[in-house]
């Protein structure tokens, strides 16, 4: 066996999933990927692709009672191709960790320590951290003498200034309770401005870019040469943009006249604003695809659906175009982003003061690759640029353990 073991495990542990990948950071090739959904419901499944022998997806149907079940199935799939846990090729796993708080500025070994101060910011990530530290603890148990890594969706815009990052709220009660700005999707966002700044033939150091993740969860962000300057997310997931199923920015007197006059309970407001808003909430589906669908049938409620994620995604690319001055690029990312052209050029539509604009022809082009699909007489850069989140968290988990 070899000496320096390469592969990396990547594990994205969600409110009621786990995604994973594996990779060998020798040549970048994905050995195997797959997803457990619905953890602790009576219909879990499992989706294994066993990418390294070219064999067809296994599918399960069956319950699977929480995070720590869930690995254990992961890790029989991957023992099944002859890539378990045990495998002395294995270097590291890397975990994706939603919420590092202030501290984590950077890819960090876990050590007792880390844990407990991931375990401290439960509080501001009731929904993502608890699931986050079950992954680890179970992946600990499974190899204790493995390095394993958090990589925090957080870091990446610990460079914002005190001016973006906090609330404009009493400073005693901001600072006592952890109040500020966090933001969210850091892996994608610092991957994407690079790959976009790649795509532009410059250096990150060199651009300005404003980055629209456009997931279920969506976000956007200024990166200033590199840097993050301003993100939409804040305290949790929940601030910004319109998403699939969360509301995105409210007046937060909506929150005190549901509880004052709606007689509704903190745990049913939590719920209505994170799982039955957005797109969901407006329309009732929260895939963008559907919502075309519907739309192209003439359906109103679902193009007011599409209306108010547009607007409010617009409103945003004006205010980063404020933040940052000069913008070299726009890039559009996640399932939303990479797939949804009526998205970008709705979104995009107008701003032709700004020197922004989308080519219909480009944008109408499907494609996995970045690429530009602004006129070539324009000022400021439209691309479309892939996320690869598990391979942002593959190589900075690997680069850490390498060192
Ligand atoms: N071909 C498509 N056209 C429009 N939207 C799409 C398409 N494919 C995926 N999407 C959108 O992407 C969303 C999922 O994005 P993704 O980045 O995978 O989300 P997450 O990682 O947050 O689960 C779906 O809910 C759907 O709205
Ligand atoms: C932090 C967050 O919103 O993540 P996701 O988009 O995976 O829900
Ligand atoms: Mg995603």
């Amino acid at each position: 066996m070899t000496a320096n073991p390469t592969r990396v495990l990547v594990l994205n542990s969600g409110s009621s999933s786990v995604k994973y990948q594996l990779l060998d950071m020798a040549d970048g090739a994905r050995l195997a990927a797959g997803l457990v959904e619905r953890i602790g419901e009576e219909t879990s499944r499992l989706v294994h692709s066993p990418l390294a022998t070219g064999g067809g997806k296994r599918e399960q149907e069956a319950p699977i009672a929480d995070h720590e079940a869930a690995l254990q199935a992961v890790a029989a799939e991957l023992a099944a191709d002859g890539l378990g846990l045990d495998s002395p090729e294995l270097a590291a796993i890397g975990h994706r960790v939603v919420h590092g708080g202030q501290k984590f500025t950077a890819p960090t070994v876990i050590t007792d320590e880390v844990l407990a101060e991931i375990e401290r910011l439960v509080p501001v990530a009731p929904l993502h951290n608890p699931a986050n530290i079950t992954g680890i603890r179970t992946a600990q148990a499974l190899r204790p003498d493995l390095p394993q890594v958090a990589v925090f969706d957080t870091a990446f815009h610990t460079t914002m200034p005190e001016s973006a990052a906090r609330y404009a709220i009493d400073t005693a009660t901001a600072d006592a309770h952890m109040i500020r700005r966090y933001g969210f999707h850091g892996t994608s966002h610092a991957y994407v401005s690079r790959e976009t700044a790649k795509l532009l033939g410059k250096d990150p150091s060199e651009v300005n870019v404003i980055v629209l993740h456009l997931g279920n969860g969506a976000s956007a962000s200024a990166v200033e040469r590199g840097r993050c300057v301003d993100t939409s997310m804040g305290l949790t997931p929940l601030e910004g943009l319109v998403m699939g199923t969360r509301s995105g920015d409210l007046d937060p007197a909506v929150l005190l006249h549901l509880s004052r006059n709606a007689g509704m309970s903190t745990d049913e407001i939590d719920a209505l604003l994170n799982k039955k808003s957005g797109l969901i909430g407006l329309c009732g589906d929260n895939d963008m695809r559907e919502i075309r669908r519907r739309i192209d049938e003439g359906d109103a409620r679902a193009q007011l659906a599409f209306d108010i994620y547009v607007h409010r995604l617009k409103k945003y690319i004006g205010a980063y175009y404020a933040v940052l001055g000069t913008v070299d690029a726009v890039a559009f990312t996640a399932g939303v982003g990479e797939n949804a052209a009526p998205v970008r050029e709705a979104a995009v539509a107008g701003l032709e003061a700004l020197g922004l604009a989308v080519d219909a022809g480009l944008n109408a082009v499907r494609s996995g690759e970045p690429r530009l699909i602004s006129p070539e007489s324009a000022r400021v850069a439209v691309a479309v640029v892939p996320t690869d989140e598990e391979l942002e968290i593959a190589t900075q988990t690997y680069d850490l353990v390498s060192a």
